[in-house]
């Protein structure tokens, strides 16, 4: 069974009390995902493996720590997924960056898949799937497949706000994928929006309604 994380960071606490509020503009609300992003992704890899390699420093030859293993990729799910991207590259600057383009069809609450780019070496690297909410989980367990169909084996999903119906649905399908979630809201209303939640992350990012 897949590993949940969800942060207990008091930084991140703050600021996910601030992008709620309603009063929130788009400037303000932008920057903060982009800083909640930045601090869940230290969280986040706190066990990615590391190596001893020799180096030379000016005065002496010693051992020093470096990162083993996979490279990374940053995978965010249009739209609001790109809100996340900046935050992670300020950790992780030699990350390369694939999207996944869906959107939720509002009647059926169905993904809807639109773009797929993603890095040539994809399937050779740790893939970090972002998008700030999940919900009924539709749109990131759709993606995360849409990963694995292109050989992608190794996958972390991150999210700012999860419902517990969307994390349900996200062990039930993908339970090799590890879950890093900034706060854990109480459930879905009837148009699948999470309670408390923060209202269209899309729209609040891109300031389009
Ligand atoms: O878990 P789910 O029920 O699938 O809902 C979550 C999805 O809904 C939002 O995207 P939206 O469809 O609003 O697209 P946008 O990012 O372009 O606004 C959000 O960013 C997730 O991708
Ligand atoms: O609450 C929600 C649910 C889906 N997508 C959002 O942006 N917010
Ligand atoms: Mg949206």
């Amino acid at each position: 069974m897949s590993k949940v994380m969800i942060m207990d960071h008091p930084l991140i606490q703050h600021k996910i009390g601030l992008i709620r509020k309603i009063d929130t503009g788009s400037k303000d609300f932008r920057q903060m995902i982009s800083e909640i992003a930045m601090l869940m992704c230290y969280e986040a890899t706190r066990d990615l493996k590391l190596q001893d390699v020799e180096i030379t420093t000016p005065i002496c030859t010693t051992t020093v720590k470096e990162l083993q293993g996979k490279k990374l990729a940053i995978v965010p799910i249009l739209r609001a997924g790109l809100g996340m991207v900046d935050g992670m590259l300020t950790m992780i600057p030699a990350a390369k960056v694939g999207h996944i383009g869906l959107y939720r069809d509002p009647e059926t609450l169905n993904p809807v898949e639109y773009y797929c780019k993603l890095p040539a070496d994809c399937s050779e690297r740790e893939v970090f799937v972002v998008d700030p909410m999940l919900a009924t989980g539709g749109s990131s367990v759709a993606a995360i497949q849409m990963l694995k169909d292109k050989g992608v084996n190794n996958i972390r999903f991150m999210c700012i706000i999860a419902a517990p119906e969307g994390l349900k649905k996200m062990q039930e399908v993908h339970p090799d994928v590890d879950v890093y979630i900034g706060a854990m809201d109480d459930h879905l209303n009837d148009h699948g929006y999470i309670v408390p939640g923060l209202g269209d992350a899309g729209d609040r990012i891109f300031g389009t309604k």
